[in-house]
């Protein structure tokens, strides 16, 4: 079907299950998209704005309210809405990282955290993964005082991913926030993969700023996300401007930096606004979302000379599954090749793999019923059985 503008209707998502590992906990929720239809125009959010000029003053609609709720949603005591967690990261950066700066990440930090320290001038340095794919305290706390011997003086900030993108583990945050605040780094957590479809204490996990994605995880349009941080820490990063302009002597006092005066408006704001009610009751339901990921877990390790890479067992809807001695031997003679999986799923109305991938791969469970991840199991062992694999059912 064509729309106006010979732009093709999606159809993925009316069509199939999609279990794409990226894109679960953005789908949109009805009332998004109402919103997105009815603030569709760039300023549509600004036509209450008064003074002071500046998008979280604004009471109608109440976007004042949302960054108030945000924060305390994620256990923090003031948040701001921002496009992209990218661009949190990058916010962050940009208040404590200065030229040469020594800064911690991870060997699972995801790129946009590397970028946005490179943007800032520093220098990373990673806490390796241990060999079940865990980043933990122990290594947090070797690497910060050998890159503090190195250079003289403490790193200047520390990323933790609360579950990192490749295998979807959750990594030990509360005590390497312990181990950085020993050294007085302080601690961003990137919550894109879990700001929004489990529940996040900020506060209670101990760390300095928590971001979370809109389009990741707050089923909002995108690029949208959120940063959120401790009253101490938002006088620093969401500080105001301070200079004049030398010819006319201009300034612009109540504009954040950081936020480069007003940050999400329109579409993505409204969108984000408009799910976040049902954002906030989802989070509740995080074990069923777990129960269901087991579900197909279960059946895709019953498959012979099948494993899982992630953290057994498991504790997020993101898992990353070896097939390289099942569903890749397949693909050494079938016709096919390694497309006959993907294919397969297609045609059973499953999406969102990787075509061709038949050796390492994620999928994401988030968001579909119990009877989906039901039939996405039995589709597996069904593909699994046509082609010769044998099946030993979990006991
Ligand atoms: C772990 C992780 N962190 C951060 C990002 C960036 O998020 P965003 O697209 O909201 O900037 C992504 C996704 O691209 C991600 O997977």
């Amino acid at each position: 079907m064509k729309c106006t503008g010979g732009i093709d209707l999606r159809d993925v998502e009316e069509m199939n299950i999609n279990i794409d590992p990226i894109q679960a906990g953005g789908r949109l929720t009805a009332d998004a998209m109402k919103a997105v239809i009815s603030y569709g125009d760039g300023y549509s959010v600004c036509d209450n704005c008064g003074k002071p000029f500046r998008l979280d003053y604004i009471n109608k609609p109440p976007i004042a309210e949302f960054h108030e709720d945000l924060a305390a949603f994620v256990g923090m005591d003031q948040a701001r809405v921002v496009p992209g967690a990218r661009r949190g990261f990058q916010a962050v950066a940009g208040t404590y990282v200065g030229k040469g700066d020594p800064v911690m990440l991870t060997a699972l930090s995801h790129y946009t955290e590397f970028i946005a320290v490179e943007n800032a001038g520093g220098i990373p340095h990673e806490i390796p993964k241990d060999a079940q794919n865990i980043i933990r305290a122990d290594a947090a706390a070797e690497r910060i005082e050998e890159v503090t011997r190195t250079f003289g003086r403490p790193p200047v900030l520390l990323f933790i991913d609360h579950v990192d993108y490749q295998f979807g583990n959750i990594h030990e945050v509360r005590e390497i926030a312990r181990v950085a605040h020993d050294y007085d780094v302080p601690v961003l957590l990137n919550g894109a993969y879990t700001v929004g479809i489990m529940p996040v204490d900020g506060k209670s996990l101990g760390v300095d700023f928590v971001i979370g994605s809109g389009h990741k995880s707050m089923a909002a349009p995108a690029p949208s996300g959120m940063l959120a941080t401790t009253s101490e820490r938002a006088e620093e990063v969401f500080r105001t401007t301070q200079v004049k302009g030398d010819l006319t002597g201009r300034t612009f006092g109540i504009k954040e930096v950081e936020m480069m005066g007003c940050t999400l408006m329109g579409v993505t704001l409204m969108g984000m606004m408009a799910s976040f009610p049902h954002v906030q009751e989802r989070v509740k339901r995080w074990d069923e979302e777990i129960e269901k990921s087991r579900i197909v877990i279960d059946a895709l390790t019953s498959i012979e000379g099948t494993a899982v890479r992630s953290e057994m067992p498991r504790r997020h809807t993101l898992t990353r599954v070896d097939t390289s001695r099942s569903f890749d031997r397949v693909a050494e003679t079938h016709k096919k090749r390694g497309f006959f999986l993907s294919s397969a799923l297609k045609k059973k109305g499953i999406v969102g793999v990787i075509p061709g991938a038949t050796k390492v791969w994620k999928f994401n469970t988030y968001g579909i019923t119990r009877a989906q991840a039901e039939y996405v199991a039995a589709a597996y062992l069904e593909i699994a059985e046509e082609n010769g694999l044998s099946v030993s059912p979990a006991e």
